[in-house]
């Protein structure tokens, strides 16, 4: 068994985090042979609760897990850790879009980039959950610059792992013979879920593509579309809550990716800072189709993009030029 690595959750006396450090204890994220120490900030208000969850997470009686450090201080949550969940923030109600988070939001996010600066592990793979989980990604990062940019990700991956289960249902195969689903842009309303590079291994044994298999392209354009850009609506609009258990799966799938790669020949979706890639805006966080070697994400070039796929990307890095200038303007820089 290795060292015990440390790694903290925020947000960690919420709903999402209430699924995720399960996972992330039991191993699901790191692997069965990497002991762990939580580190779990949250505000002080939320101390009380937050002894709820460390008395749980005694009572699992989890193996790996090494130690709890439950803190409300950024400090203390960020010294030594090599992985980081950045979930604490407010979640948006009913008839909300998430980008009106900002103002509560953002500031957040420069506080703990300052943290991360000043006492994470310099090599701390950081995965911005709490929304909008893009903008929110990029000032972070703007805020810790002794660490790498391309260790400041956002969560696309829920929305790829509704994209392939939308695709399953629609063929009638399991979703893990769905692979290749791009989601571009931002975790928004404009997002791009574009099934147009997929592929799917059919009951047969064969592996079509996802345009061959689904026989619809009017489908895969519009309804696919408008259903995943509208999911983490219509989870809040039926549980008056916003999405958790599918989050904290995500969250774990993102992290576990990163730290152990991605298989031969698939590839996944995550908001990194960008190079300008595919003609989007350069420095916003874009969602882009990556693979992973050696915890090292990098973009996949050359998947041919349609004239509906450039109008597509473009809409949504138009809005993530605005959400950049309106979150810069809220925290003065
Ligand atoms: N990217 C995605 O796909 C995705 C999916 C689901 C939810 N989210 C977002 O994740 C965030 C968390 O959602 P939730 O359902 O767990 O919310 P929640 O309200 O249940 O929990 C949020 C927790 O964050 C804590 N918090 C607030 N400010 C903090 C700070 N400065 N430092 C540390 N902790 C802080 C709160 O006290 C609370 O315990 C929301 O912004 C939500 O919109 C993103
Ligand atoms: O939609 C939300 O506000 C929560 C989350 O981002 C989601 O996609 O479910």
């Amino acid at each position: 068994m290795s060292e015990p690595i440390r790694v903290v959750v925020t947000g960690a006396a919420g709903q999402i985090a209430y699924s995720l450090l399960y996972m992330i204890a039991k191993g699901d994220v790191f692997g069965p042979n990497q002991p762990l120490i939580l580190h779990l900030l949250d505000i002080p208000p939320m101390m009380g609760v937050l002894e709820g969850v460390v008395m749980e997470l005694a009572d699992c009686a989890l193996p790996l897990l090494r130690g709890v450090v439950p803190t409300a201080d950024p400090a203390e949550a960020f010294k030594g850790v090599v992985a980081a969940f950045l979930v604490g923030a407010m979640p948006r109600k009913q008839g909300m879009e998430r980008k009106d988070l900002l103002s509560a939001n953002v500031k957040i996010f420069k506080v703990q980039g300052e943290a991360l600066d000043k006492h994470a592990d310099k090599n701390v793979k950081v995965l911005v959950v709490g929304n909008p989980a893009n903008t929110n990604a990029l000032i972070c990062s703007r805020f810790a610059p002794s660490i790498p940019r391309e260790n400041f990700t956002a969560m696309t991956r829920l929305d790829q792992n509704r994209a392939q289960a939308q695709i399953a249902a629609r063929v009638n195969v399991p979703v893990a013979n769905v692979n290749n689903i791009v989601i571009w842009g931002n975790h928004s309303s404009t997002q791009f879920p574009d099934g147009s590079h997929g592929q799917v291994k059919m009951d047969s044994g064969k592996t079509v593509s996802v345009r061959e298999a689904v026989g619809d392209d009017a489908w895969l354009r519009s309804i696919f579309v408008e259903t995943v850009q509208k999911r983490g609506a219509a989870v809040i609009n039926a549980r008056k809550m916003s999405s958790a258990m599918s989050a904290a799966k995500a969250a774990g799938d993102h992290m576990k990716d990163w730290f152990h790669g991605t298989p031969a020949g698939q590839f996944v979706s995550m908001g990194v800072v960008s190079d300008g890639s595919y003609g989007t805006p350069k420095d916003v966080v874009f969602s882009f189709p990556v693979v992973i070697k050696n915890k090292k994400w990098e973009i996949v070039k050359n998947l041919q993009i349609d004239d509906f796929g450039r109008k597509m990307l473009d809409i949504t890095g138009k809005e993530l030029e605005e959400e950049r200038g309106e979150a810069l303007a809220i925290i003065g820089a």
